[in-house]
């Protein structure tokens, strides 16, 4: 079983994600981590011409063992030079292998992302898109970076979280949409329990129908 969870930043999807993979017993990927490691591979270049070239060539040389180190990859900066990677065309296509074979695994996959279900899984047995709205999206991704001892600046975070939703959504490679056969799943006033319940009763309804039951 493939079942791909798209939305935009912190709307909860890696957590759903996560939790989907282990109800199921199935492997997951993060896929923003791989936008994110191009990104902090090409982060010295990135007010620079050769910015494009530079991410370029980390898309395709990236592997797994660049997947680990979760600070840095996970700090917002990082995000938003994930979402300027994102952007060109050849890194989107370095990249898509690597999801791809992962996906297509013998059992499947739980894949996170912005475009799983439209171009990476347009066939994935389960497809979700996960929103909440942006106030609570930037609220949790507060608690989240103060909790590691980052001090946050809310309006500061709130613009970022903006800025890097309108790069994405307007990105002309991108495929960041709701997929037609996508189930949307509005977290702004469910707890990370109640999404991870309603998610699951979905996951199991469309399998359960597929399954003719
Ligand atoms: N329903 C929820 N209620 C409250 N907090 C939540 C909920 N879902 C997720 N969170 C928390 O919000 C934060 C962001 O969640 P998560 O990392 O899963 O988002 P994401 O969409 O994968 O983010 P990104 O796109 O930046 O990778 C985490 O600290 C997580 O624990
Ligand atoms: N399938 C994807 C996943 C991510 N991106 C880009 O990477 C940025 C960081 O992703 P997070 O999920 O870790 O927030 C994101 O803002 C996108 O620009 C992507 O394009 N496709």
């Amino acid at each position: 079983m493939i079942i791909a969870v798209d939305g935009p930043a912190a709307s909860g999807k890696g957590t759903l994600a996560t939790g989907l993979a282990r109800h199921y017993g199935l492997p997951h990927l993060d896929t923003g981590l791989l936008y994110r490691a191009v990104g902090l591979a090409a982060a010295e270049t990135v007010d620079r011409p050769e910015f494009e070239a530079a991410a370029i060539a980390a898309a395709q040389a990236l592997d797994a063992t660049q997947l680990t180190d979760l600070d840095a990859l996970t700090a917002a900066e990082t995000g938003v030079l994930a979402s300027k990677v994102a952007v060109i065309a050849q890194v989107r296509t370095a990249l898509f292998d690597f999801q791809r074979d992962f996906a297509l695994q013998p059992r499947g996959a739980v894949l996170d992302g912005r475009d799983i279900g439209t171009k990476i899984c347009p066939d994935a047995d389960v497809k979700l898109f996960i929103q909440a709205d942006s106030k609570a999206r930037m609220e949790r991704r507060a608690r989240q970076l103060e909790a590691r001892g980052v001090a946050v600046d809310r309006y500061a975070l709130f613009h970022q979280i903006e800025e890097r939703d309108a790069r994405d959504m307007l990105n002309p490679n991108g495929g960041f949409y709701k997929a037609r056969d996508a189930h949307l799943l509005d977290t702004t006033q469910m707890s990370i329990e109640a999404a991870l319940r309603a998610a699951i009763e979905i996951v199991d309804r469309v399998m359960a129908l597929k399954a003719g039951g």
